[in-house]
């Protein structure tokens, strides 16, 4: 597949493309290597393309507008963003028709007179209630919309291409004229039951939250059937007075001192429950046709449910990792933002821990990579740091080659610390990553202990470093500062006014090859010792395995 770019800095750019490489392949090129750029319109040059055997792509490309206030704290909004966020509109069905039916004593015309005589026959077999009224047919329900959590989604993806789903009507009372006791209700229309992945809440749009399928099998109606008209009796004109007249004059209880004639029980019974039937004006009908259904306008945002979360610069080697330690397969390559989606992996339990100990199975999240900005929207930031609020434990990938690792590391910090603070007081475990190269591995010592140092000791426990690297006791946060009440100063401060420093250190620094398979026992050992950690304090910080805020 051949991409010849003429110009990156003109806003203007021309893409000569092989003709037989399809248009989609290329926008996904484009998103994924330039996450800051959008395509705004493309034109194919039919005449060039003829020629020279490649099609000339002609792309406008505008700069995602930056904050246009001086306000770096404007969010910066990049559409091609939201992959775990959509918008949908579901109906559900109108409710079916009733009929206006006619008894059967009525006069026909000839043609169905025949069929009349045996209707009469059926008289005594209409379907009466327990109270003697007649139980005339009504409509068929319309359909509800429910959305429900399913194992077998892994994303919203799919509602990008279908917005609206409309879940069918319910059926009409499948008669007309003459009422008969084999007639039936109209049949309901099908429950729509829409699918979406674990984790996913469900919003009005831009109001309230409906639910939070955070468990499979969660569920919620969303939108409620019609419900299906009633049936009603249509009597001529002098039947239906006489029929009204009849039952003012009918005697209702013993002190009824207007009463004028007298009934027997049952025929009185049978002839008022006829009357709440019959047809009055033409208002009536109103009830015969069934209701709508409800349309609703949804916002569908899709927080990832897992216990680990790994958070790294792009391609520090957060999706390498999981496929190193799960059966997870993430899309890997060298160049950022490989990662769209988050990709989730399982972590087996450890059976050196005995069936009686604590588990240490884990679902892990790998999350796009993070930026500088991605607080505010920059990268593919915003939207992912939210997947981070369900987890217990965050792993920092560290590309330990980088230029400085400890920046880096600090950029992703200070990332996570400016979109929520509460994520740098979560346990947490550093990952120094691609020691099999040599650049990393000659400094690892000197990282290991600067990263270690980062953030305040926690107190009462140790540190908890479980690493052959570390051997030494953590420093304290400021040389000097051994009194409790200096150590207990980041606590009382304002999350929001703490610099990274005032956070708890990791739990653990690592060096790992993830890639070839250098010391992934010991980081694994690290993580699942974290999780315990996580596990024992689990009663005020986890609600039901998942929740974390
Ligand atoms: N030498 C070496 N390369 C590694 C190692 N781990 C990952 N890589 C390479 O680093 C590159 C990026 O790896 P990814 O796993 O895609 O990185 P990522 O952090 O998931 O990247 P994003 O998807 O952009 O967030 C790939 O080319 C990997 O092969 C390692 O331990 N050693």
């Amino acid at each position: 597949m051949a991409y010849l770019v003429n110009s990156f800095s003109s806003p203007s750019l021309n893409l000569q493309l092989r003709k037989d490489v399809p248009f989609s392949s290329k926008t996904t090129f484009l998103t994924g290597h330039l996450p800051h750029l959008l395509l705004k319109s493309v034109n194919w040059d039919k005449k060039h393309s003829q020629n020279i055997g490649y099609k000339l792509l002609k792309c406008r490309f505008a700069k995602v507008k930056e904050a246009s206030s001086s306000d770096p704290y404007t969010l910066i909004k990049e559409p091609h963003k939201y992959f775990d966020q959509v918008f949908i509109t579901v109906r559900s069905g109108d409710g079916g028709h009733g009929a206006v039916l006619s008894m059967p004593t009525q006069k026909v015309s000839s043609k169905t007179q025949g069929r009349n005589v045996q209707e009469k026959k059926k008289k005594s077999l209409f379907k009466r209630g327990g109270d003697g009224s007649l139980i005339l047919p009504i409509g068929g329900h319309g359909g509800d919309v429910i959305i429900y959590a399913d194992e077998g989604k892994d994303s919203l993806l799919e509602f990008h291409k279908k917005k609206r789903y409309n879940a069918k009507r319910g059926g009409n009372v499948d008669a007309m004229g003459v009422l008969t006791s084999l007639m039936h209700d109209g049949f309901p229309g099908p429950m729509m039951r829409i699918p979406v992945p674990v984790g996913t809440v469900v919003k009005r749009k831009k109001g309230t939250v409906i639910k939070d399928l955070a468990k499979p099998g969660d569920e919620v109606l969303v939108a409620r059937g019609g419900q299906g008209g009633i049936s009603l009796v249509e009597m001529p004109e002098h039947k239906r007075k006489k029929l009204m007249a009849l039952t003012s004059n009918v005697m209702r209880d013993e002190n009824d001192k207007i009463s004028l004639v007298e009934m027997p029980e049952h025929k009185r019974k049978k002839l008022m429950a006829l009357t709440s039937n019959v047809m009055r004006d033409e208002n009536d009908k109103v009830f015969v046709l069934g209701q709508p259904g409800e349309e609703v306008s949804l916002e569908l945002i899709l927080r990832v449910v897992a216990d680990v979360g790994l958070v790294g610069l792009p391609n520090a080697g957060k999706s390498t990792l999981l496929a190193s330690i799960t059966l997870a397969r993430p899309d890997i390559a060298n160049y950022p933002f490989t990662t769209l989606m988050p990709n989730l992996g399982r972590l087996d339990g450890d059976p050196s821990l005995g069936a009686g100990e604590y588990s240490s199975e884990a679902t892990l999240a790998d999350l796009p990579g993070l930026i500088e900005g991605a607080h505010l929207g920059k990268g593919l930031g915003r939207n992912f740091l939210r997947h981070l609020r369900r987890t217990r434990l965050l792993v920092h990938v560290v590309d330990a080659a980088a230029e400085d690792p400890v920046k880096d590391y600090r950029t992703v910090k200070e990332e996570l610390r400016m979109y929520n603070p509460e994520y740098l007081e979560r346990p947490y475990v550093v990952v120094l990553n691609k020691i099999d190269l040599p650049e990393a591995r000659d400094r690892l010592p000197s990282l290991i202990e600067e990263i270690s140092m980062i953030g305040y000791n926690e107190v009462p426990s140790k540190p908890a470093r479980a690493f052959h690297e570390v051997n030494q006791p953590l420093p304290l946060l400021t040389e000097g500062a051994s009194t409790t009440s200096a150590l207990l100063e980041p606590l009382i401060k304002d999350k929001k006014d703490r610099q990274i420093e005032e956070y708890p250190r990791p739990l653990s620094v690592v060096g790992v090859s993830v890639l070839k398979g250098i010391n992934i026992d010991e980081m694994l050992m690290g993580i699942r010792t974290a999780l315990r950690k996580c596990h024992e304090g689990s009663d005020k910080l986890m609600v039901s395995g998942t929740s974390y805020t």
